[in-house]
């Protein structure tokens, strides 16, 4: 069993992405620039976006936090967006999900400029990715098929069976892994809250991906001998014994199911650090894509 660490092959993105900074930055190229609105103060988001801002940071993009009261309306907020799509020295930026509830999400998604909406959530770039053109991917997905093809699992005619279809990871990662492409050519399975005898499924899965957020929900007893599992649920389970008043936990029971598995993804440790560097590796993108128009 070879666990596939995330962690590792994030540092390793992002020290590939400071050598190409700096060598913008020695051709006299401005430097990519993410900027990341939040609003409110919940601790998980409050963790993920300075988590961006300070591998920015480290890798030598500038950044830029927008940080508004959990109070901000939803005008306010479309306001923020409308001032950063007019900006030209961002390149791209992130609206941190979850939004409160009184903001609509989804009208707030829709007034991202395309073209700097490096978390590939708008349906422009949602629909260039279904129709194999060029677009942002959404980052989590997008490091998940990074992961597979960095620990070279091939997916070619595999059967892939992903729990979950939100729209930052399940259903984007299954239009991914149908795609024809080297790195692709897997048949899905999407399976969700109302799909039937899921166990029957995920016993025939080559892959699992699991984004589900229901901790220890994947158990040995659903997947097969040599199964490639990812898992993508990442629950903050309390716990006043750990010094952060909580640990860290995800969709599959590790302990049991990484004795069946050829290959796993650890929580934390897994797919969580690949959604940052591939944000930075799609905030390079954008760049790239306006130093060309601007040519
Ligand atoms: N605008 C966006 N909002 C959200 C996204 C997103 O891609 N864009 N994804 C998630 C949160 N997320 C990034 O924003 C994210 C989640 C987890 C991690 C991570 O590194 N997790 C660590 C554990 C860290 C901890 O919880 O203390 C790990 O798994 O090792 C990074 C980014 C929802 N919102």
């Amino acid at each position: 069993m070879e666990i596939l660490d995330g962690k590792k092959v994030s540092n390793q993105i992002k020290e590939e992405l400071a050598v190409e900074v700096a060598q913008m930055k020695a051709r006299g190229e401005k430097v990519p620039h993410l900027a990341a609105v939040l609003v409110g103060n919940d601790g998980a988001s409050l963790t993920y976006v300075g988590s961006k801002v300070r591998s920015c940071e480290k890798i030598g993009f500038e950044s830029t936090l927008i940080h508004l009261p959990e109070e901000t309306t939803e005008e306010e907020l479309l306001k923020q967006v409308e001032n950063l799509n007019k900006n030209t020295d961002i390149d791209g930026y992130i609206v941190q999900l979850p939004l409160p509830k009184h903001i609509d999400e989804q009208k707030v998604l829709m007034a991202v400029d395309p073209d700097k909406d490096v978390d590939g959530f708008h349906p422009a770039n949602f629909g260039k990715m279904a129709l194999d053109m060029e677009s942002f991917i959404p980052a989590t997905p997008f490091g998940i098929m990074e992961l597979l093809r960095r620990y070279n699992i091939d997916t070619e005619g595999k059967h892939a069976v992903v729990i979950g279809r939100s729209h930052i990871v399940g259903r984007p990662i299954s239009i991914l892994l149908s795609q024809k492409g080297k790195a692709a050519n897997a048949t899905v399975t999407l399976t969700h809250s109302r799909t039937k005898d899921l166990k029957a499924i995920t016993v025939q899965a080559d892959i699992i991906i699991s984004a589900l957020g229901v901790p220890n929900f994947l158990k040995e007893d659903m997947v097969k001998e040599g199964v490639v599992v990812i898992d993508v649920g990442i629950t903050r389970v309390p716990d006043e014994t750990r010094k952060r008043g909580y640990y860290i936990t995800g969709d599959v029971d590790f302990e049991n199911v990484s004795k069946k598995a050829s290959h796993i993804t650890p929580v934390p440790g897994g797919v969580g650090p690949m959604t940052i560097a591939m944000l930075l590796k799609n905030t390079l993108l954008a760049r790239e894509r306006h130093n060309a128009s601007n040519a």
